[in-house]
């Protein structure tokens, strides 16, 4: 029998959600909760995307606020709060609004897991493949943070360099594409009651028209994970590009043993080919950002940019913010699923 769920805010990542599970037969969204209250809006936002494309099985607005495709019936609802909402048949609960809700609320409601897709200290555990997944425990984890785009795509080269070589200390740079609570134009500075990058004026500004620099919640989410992964190891910030996804970070990293380009390379070498999960892709193509759209993997190491001087390692990373993100979403709960039913 499929697992039964709820998708909470049909934005950028709940739809590359939707559109990932929609070819999983062990899953089904059964309903989708936006407070857009206009239907015939939510429907055309998920049937035409100017990032992914256009769905070839559109949906259509059927009877009693449901939508349907060829092969998938889902009820829409538009409640602000999840604990509103008729849970009756709901296994799993995927919340993508990015609302920060009160996490006793959350533990009250009655379904087996609920993922969110922000990093979050309150959650009973932060998950990301490639840095704890051995951690997650159906039994005692019901509230599971999926982090955040970037520490996913981060922590997984940090642990590995740091198994081998021991940081001493870094810094990074997320050079992140625009997202949707910026300005297209100059306004007023952008709050942030739901996400927890601190208020600056700079936020304000045109997304389309600048660079914006910003600070980052990247090493915080990683440390949610990974506690050694914290802003006493690893200075951060960010430059917002007007681009519309795939992300880049670039690392710099001091070591405690010194290392050759080789031996750096031979270790994502060696993980690429004996990884579990689809993290780490090694490029040697004279790629740019574009070139790695719906790209599931998410540390894309560029070999070609990958340099080392005794104690120091620098790598440029790239990800898909949107679909590779997602696509890790799916993959820790395909891993929940797996791990709960003892497979
Ligand atoms: N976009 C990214 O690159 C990215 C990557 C990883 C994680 N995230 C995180 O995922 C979350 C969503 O980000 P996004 O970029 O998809 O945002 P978005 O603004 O594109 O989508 C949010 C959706 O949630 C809906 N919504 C807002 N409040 C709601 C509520 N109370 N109940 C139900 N629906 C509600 C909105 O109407 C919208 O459709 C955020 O926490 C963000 O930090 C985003």
């Amino acid at each position: 029998m499929s697992t039964k769920l709820l998708l909470n805010g049909a934005g950028r990542i709940g739809k590359a959600v939707l559109k990932q599970l929609l070819e999983n037969k062990d899953f089904e969204i059964v309903i989708i909760n936006d407070i857009n209250p206009y239907i015939e809006n939510i429907v055309y936002s998920i049937n035409y995307d100017s990032t992914y494309g256009k769905l070839d099985d559109k949906f259509k607005i059927v009877e009693n606020n449901y939508i349907q495709n060829s092969k998938s019936k889902i009820k829409i609802t538009h409640f602000n709060s999840l604990d509103k909402i008729d849970l009756t048949n709901i296994d799993i609960i995927i919340d993508s609004s990015g609302k920060k809700e009160d996490i006793n609320l959350l533990k009250q409601l009655p379904v087996s897991a609920i993922f969110l897709t922000h990093p979050n200290k309150n959650a009973d555990i932060n998950v990301i493949l490639g840095a704890n997944e051995e951690k997650l425990n159906p039994s005692i984890h019901k509230i599971i943070s999926t982090s955040s785009c970037n520490a996913t795509a981060l922590l997984p080269a940090l642990k590995l360099i740091n198994d081998n070589k021991e940081i001493l200390c870094g810094d990074i740079v997320t050079i992140h594409p625009l997202l949707n609570h910026q300005r297209v134009l100059d306004g007023s500075f952008v709050g942030s009651a739901t996400r927890d990058v601190e208020c600056n004026f700079e936020f304000g500004r045109s997304s389309t028209q600048n660079i914006i620099p910003n600070k980052t919640t990247t090493i915080t989410a990683c440390s949610y994970v990974l506690e050694k992964f914290n802003k006493e190891l690893i200075s951060s910030n960010s430059l917002r590009v007007p681009t519309d996804t795939v992300g880049a970070i670039n690392v710099t990293l001091f070591t405690k043993q010194s290392s050759t380009k080789n031996e750096i390379i031979e270790l994502f070498k060696e993980y690429e080919k004996t990884q579990k999960f689809p993290i780490v892709l090694n490029n040697i193509e004279p790629l740019v950002s574009s070139d790695f759209k719906k790209e599931r993997f998410t540390t894309i190491v560029d070999f070609r940019y990958l340099e080392v001087k005794n104690n120091m390692i620098k790598l440029l990373l790239w990800y898909d913010n949107e679909w590779g993100y997602a696509s890790k979403v799916v993959e820790i709960l395909k891993y929940y699923e797996e791990i709960k039913k003892g497979k």
